[in-house]
């Protein structure tokens, strides 16, 4: 299996600002990454890079086979992207909402109704797919935003701070959760997060930035051993994380 993501030393400058100076990464086919890093490290502007909704002022690499740089449109066809304020329509049902979204996609009819069918049972949303997206609380209207993201089976999706603004219990059952969906949908993920908790649960690897660079990189397990300071006792992420980050406070605690 190849690499969903690879891309290297992307550089995005808004005029005097670099949001990101320095980010290459790899993500191999069925993993999650977790990109983590203080406010103002160029994350979700690493995302929207990624997933071709602003493009690089340099570097290069391949998205799900296909050329960064180039074949936007297929790269586009081959992902679901949800935003920090990814929208549902509050004024229709989760099915009807899901319904547009395949329209979107140009998926129609009996298609339509069984992948939203087939869908709703994933996110576990049948028991509410007849109700308006208004009455939804927060886990389940993240839910809801993440099926919209997969409808057309995506093989990369990207996530940013899903589940910032939920409680614990559903930031909880959003993280188990997600992991059924990735392996059920053999679905690669890539999410930015503010959670280290969060990060510990899901993911196959770890990227951190600073400062618009790569600081850190590994699975939880390679950056807790680097860290440790007694091989009996290896560090926890908090630890890493301040290592190469910077202050925990910054990052909300569970
Ligand atoms: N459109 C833009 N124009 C100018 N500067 C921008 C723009 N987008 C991002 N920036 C700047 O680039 C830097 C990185 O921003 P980015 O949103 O990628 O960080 P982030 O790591 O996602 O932060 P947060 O955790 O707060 O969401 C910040 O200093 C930000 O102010």
């Amino acid at each position: 299996m190849g690499n969903v993501i690879e891309v290297r030393h992307l550089v995005k400058r808004y005029g005097d600002v670099e949001a990101v100076a320095d980010v290459s990464l790899a993500l191999p086919e069925g993993d999650v990454l977790c990109l983590l890093g203080p406010n103002g490290a160029g994350k979700s502007t690493t995302v929207r890079i990624l997933s071709t909704l602003t493009r690089a002022s340099a570097g290069s690499g391949q998205i799900a086979g296909y050329d960064l740089n180039r074949q936007t449109r297929q790269i586009r066809q081959s992902i679901g992207y949800v935003a920090q304020e990814a929208g549902t329509d509050a004024y229709l049902t989760g099915r009807e909402n899901l319904l547009v979204q395949a329209a979107a996609h140009r998926i129609r009819g009996r298609a339509a109704q069984d992948r939203v069918a087939e869908l709703l049972e994933l996110v576990q949303l049948e028991y509410a797919a007849d109700r308006l997206a208004r009455t939804y609380s927060g886990g389940m209207r993240r839910r809801l935003e993440i099926a919209m993201g997969i409808v057309h089976r995506p093989r990369l999706l990207f996530l940013d701070e899903p589940t910032t603004g939920l409680d614990p219990q559903a930031r909880t059952a959003l993280w188990s959760g997600l992991a059924g969906i990735a392996a059920e949908q053999q679905l690669s993920i890539l999410l930015t997060t503010h959670y280290l908790e969060e990060a510990d649960q899901l993911a196959d690897r770890i990227v951190i930035i600073n400062g618009g660079r790569v600081v850190a990189e590994g699975t939880p397990a390679e950056l807790k051993a680097r860290v440790a300071t007694d091989s009996d006792h290896p560090a926890g992420l908090d630890e890493v994380y301040q290592r190469y980050a910077g202050p925990v406070e910054e990052v909300l605690a569970p």
